[in-house]
């Protein structure tokens, strides 16, 4: 049965990947580059990306990993897996990347096989976040990391202000004139349910992480928390 937040993500499929270089004036790329640096993917490696929507994060993973890794990415929304498949038949990544449809939050992957993984702009929208990185400690081998690129908060009033207005008076009326105002009016409040970097912390904590850094990037706009399992 598809969710709400999966048919969100079906509708803007088609405008999606070129919306986010408009709304982000490009700099969502340089926000990706970081979080796949900050997982520590190396040539060999096999990685993995959640939440993978088109592709970005995994075709990235995969110039990391080279020829001799493998890059499985995982989403549930068929519509941006098409997307992501259309780019890496046009891209020809080595290795080739896998795809797979599925829910984040029951990885069809046994315990203990990634030896890096990535997530952008996943976390805030799965139904349980606890669950999401209790199923990406268990499918990662022990000493992996994985890196989670996601909005933030900044505490900063004026730039939290700044961020709202870019939200309002931007990103939505650019959605609204193509047809898809709902679908990004969706972010600001998801936003506010989000936990904010110390929070993310501590429930990567909680199901186990050794270690949970969050980074605030973008002013504080957006953050990538860093989690290793020992
Ligand atoms: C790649 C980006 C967002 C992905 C994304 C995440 C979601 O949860 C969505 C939910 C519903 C619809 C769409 C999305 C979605 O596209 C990040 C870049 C796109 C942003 C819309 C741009 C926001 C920019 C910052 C608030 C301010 C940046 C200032 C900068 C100096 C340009
Ligand atoms: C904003 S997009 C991010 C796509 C891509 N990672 C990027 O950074 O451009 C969020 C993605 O999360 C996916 N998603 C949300 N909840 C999910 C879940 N429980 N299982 C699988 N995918 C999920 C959506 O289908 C969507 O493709």
């Amino acid at each position: 049965m598809t969710n709400e937040i999966q048919s969100i993500f079906n509708r803007i499929a088609p405008v999606y990947d070129q919306l986010n270089d408009w709304l982000s004036l490009g700099q969502h790329r340089i926000w990706k580059e970081m979080a796949v640096k900050w997982s520590a993917g190396k040539p060999g490696d096999t990685a993995l990306d959640l939440c993978c929507g088109s592709g970005d994060l995994a075709l990235r993973l995969a110039r990391r990993v080279g020829a001799t890794g493998k890059v499985y990415g995982v989403d549930f929304s068929p519509n941006l897996l098409e997307k992501a498949k259309e780019r890496s038949q046009k891209q020809y990544p080595q290795p080739a990347i896998i795809w797979v449809e599925a829910d984040v939050l029951n990885l069809p992957f046994e315990d203990n096989q990634f030896d890096a993984a990535t997530m952008g702009y996943g976390l805030r929208n799965v139904k349980d976040i606890s669950r999401s990185l209790q199923e990406l400690y268990r499918v990662l081998k022990p000493g992996a990391k994985a890196a989670i690129l996601d909005f933030h908060r900044p505490s900063n009033p004026q730039l939290r202000a700044f961020q709202q207005l870019y939200l309002d008076g931007f990103v939505v009326p650019v959605a609204n004139y193509l047809g898809l105002k709902e679908e990004y009016a969706y972010i600001s409040p998801s936003l506010d349910r989000f936990p904010v970097g110390r929070e993310q912390i501590e429930l990567a904590r909680q199901v186990g992480f050794a270690v949970a850094t969050h980074y605030p990037i973008v002013n504080g706009m957006m953050g990538v928390l860093v989690v290793s399992k020992f």
